[in-house]
């Protein structure tokens, strides 16, 4: 039994530190005690942030994680979505995760993505999180100090969506290489993506570009590509912050399906790899 395991023990509480009540001053305590793992091992550290919720952040951060993958590095998802946890649903993942005397292990994906994710200590995956944002934000620091990550080349980290408080801590708590945005092509995606933008740089980490989700969507009978949500501005709204467009995704029934089976691995489609080439050329490891 490790030293925060003990000490949630002590206060008669069974979550492993992972609780909405009583743990909080062990939390606290618990982040300047326990020697730091993951930095040891994890070579660069990308947020997959949103400026609003239900983009599709999941679902590009998996999609991005299972390309990385492909091309031989070692990959981890470190899911920081507390309060809507999805990462482990779009694997197939429902193990819960265990504890060794080094932290907490993550679990690992058919394809060796390591992942970890509230979702993973809870009892039921619907069991609702309903805490407040100083122990959403210190589970997220744990996340990343106290899981023992290993040896990985590339963590994602599914941040939570907006530009909340939350968000600034995970920014504050996690030392991150870049940022990736991602947005949907819809009338107020220039302020979102302004706001997310802005956050990255006062907290000086390096925006790698924006990802354009739901683009469009590819008719099936004459491949004309069918802009659901209008046309995109994300191209004049890179520009104007001289930053990168890596991608865009159509919607894709394919995608949806895969991500609710929990099959996103067996997904062939490469509609992000240009992300991961400007991701590899940026952040050389
Ligand atoms: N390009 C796409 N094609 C088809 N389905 C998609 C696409 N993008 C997202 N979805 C579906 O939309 C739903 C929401 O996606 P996801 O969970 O990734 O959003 P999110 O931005 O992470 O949400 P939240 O902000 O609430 O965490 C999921 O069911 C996902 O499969």
């Amino acid at each position: 039994m490790d030293q925060y395991e003990s000490k949630c023990q002590a206060m008669g509480c069974d979550k492993r530190g992972f609780c909405s009540e009583g743990c909080e001053a062990a939390a606290g305590e618990n982040d300047s005690n326990v020697e730091v793992k993951a930095k040891n091992f994890t070579k660069k550290v990308i947020g997959i942030v949103s400026g609003k919720g239900g983009v599709g952040k999941s679902l590009v951060t998996s999609t991005l994680a299972v390309l990385t993958m492909r091309r031989g590095y070692n990959v981890g998802i470190l899911d920081a979505d507390i309060t809507g946890p999805s990462i482990p649903k779009m694997f197939g993942i429902s193990n819960r995760a265990v504890a060794s005397q080094e932290g907490i292990l993550p679990e690992k994906t058919k394809n060796d993505i390591k992942i970890m994710s509230i979702n993973l200590l809870l009892d039921e995956e619907d069991t609702p999180v309903v805490w407040r944002g100083p122990i959403v934000s210190s589970v997220v620091k744990q996340f990343w100090n106290d899981v023992v990550w290993g040896d990985v080349d590339y963590l994602f980290i599914d941040m939570p969506p907006g530009t909340s408080d939350v968000v600034l801590t995970v920014f504050q708590s996690i030392p991150l290489d870049g940022i990736v945005v991602v947005t949907t092509p819809q009338d107020l995606v220039h302020m979102i993506v302004r706001k997310a933008y802005n956050m990255a740089k006062t907290m000086r980490v390096p925006v790698l570009g924006i990802i354009e989700n739901m683009s469009y969507v590819k008719c099936p009978h004459c491949d004309e590509e069918i802009r659901v949500f209008g046309d995109s501005h994300i191209d004049d709204i890179a520009a104007g912050l001289g930053i990168e467009v890596l991608g865009r995704m159509p919607i894709d029934p394919e995608l949806a399906k895969a991500s609710d089976r929990g099959e996103i691995e067996k997904i062939h489609k490469e509609y992000l790899s240009e992300a991961i080439n400007y991701m590899e050329k940026y952040l050389k490891i």
